[in-house]
């Protein structure tokens, strides 16, 4: 079986796929003090409690805060007997390379996105990934991710105001009923819900044009649901897509593996 880690800069996810399906899905905030140790703790008491019976052989990861990386290579190594493959190292191959600037690197969770999204839809895809930061990824005809837009993330501006402005609280986000806030927090859930809305519903448009070929929009992370209650601002979502790039990805090292 197949363990599953996407590492972001605000939480990390461990899913296990037995081959067909993920079988339990399990969520931590991102520290890089945690060892090897604390991980193993957290992951066996879980997958006990949900009797989860998780044979695993194999490890992929995907980082986007490089420190954690080290201790997770530790956790494999230790308790499942295996080296992972890193998405974005050398040794991890990807299905099909990103065609960006030279020298620029590429977010694993944004290579992990293209790979599912062409296995998913074949390609000329926009995906929209909810996370710390809201980021739009351009997958191509031919599955290659090249290039997109990074936006802060609702929870980031949400904080943003709160730290930056005095009399400003800190707000969950939400749908308000109205536009026009009537009261502090009614007006700031307004600025960043509509907001968003409308940054979503601009950015696309303007990708379209640009790419200039028919695209399907996939919504994914936790606030996707939200922003799709307030507009038909998606074609689908689907809000295991970065896992299951990394189970394409993991396939196609091993296919790679067979094939030498
Ligand atoms: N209605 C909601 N209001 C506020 N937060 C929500 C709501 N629905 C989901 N969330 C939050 O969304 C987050 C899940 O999003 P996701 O895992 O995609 O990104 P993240 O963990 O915040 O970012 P990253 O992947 O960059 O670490 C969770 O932290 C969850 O608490
Ligand atoms: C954009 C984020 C923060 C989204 O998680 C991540 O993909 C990342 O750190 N990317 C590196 C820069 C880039 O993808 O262009
Ligand atoms: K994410």
């Amino acid at each position: 079986m197949l363990l599953c880690i996407d590492c972001g800069n605000t939480n990390t996810v461990f899913s296990i796929w037995d081959g067909t399906r993920f079988l339990c899905t399990l969520r931590t905030s991102t520290h890089h003090s945690r060892t090897a140790d604390a991980y193993f703790t957290w992951y066996s008491t879980l997958v006990n409690h949900y009797k989860i019976d998780a044979d695993i052989t194999d490890v992929i990861i995907s980082s986007t805060v490089p420190r954690v990386v080290w201790n997770l290579r530790v956790f494999a190594d230790r308790f499942f007997g295996c080296r992972p493959l890193v998405v974005g190292k050398p040794e991890c191959q990807l299905p099909i390379p990103p065609r960006v600037d030279a020298g620029t690197g590429v977010g694993p969770d944004r290579l992990a996105n293209a790979a599912a999204a062409f296995d998913r839809h074949g390609g000329d895809v926009v995906v929209v990934d909810f996370g710390t930061a809201t980021n739009f990824d351009v997958v191509a005809e031919d599955g290659a991710y090249v290039g997109g837009v990074i936006a802060p993330g609702v929870n980031l501006s949400l904080e943003a105001l709160h730290q930056g402005a005095a009399a400003l609280p800190h707000v969950d986000i939400t749908q308000p009923d109205k536009v026009i806030g009537t009261n502090t927090v009614g007006c700031i859930q307004s600025g960043v819900f509509w907001g968003y809305v409308g940054l979503i519903q601009g950015i696309t448009t303007r990708i379209k044009a640009e790419y200039g070929r028919p695209m399907k929009v996939i919504g994914t992370g936790g606030l996707a649901p939200l922003f799709a209650s307030g507009e038909v601002l998606f074609d689908k979502i689907e809000d295991d897509l970065t896992m299951h790039g990394l189970t394409v990805i993991h396939n196609y090292n091993k296919t790679l593996t067979k094939a030498e």
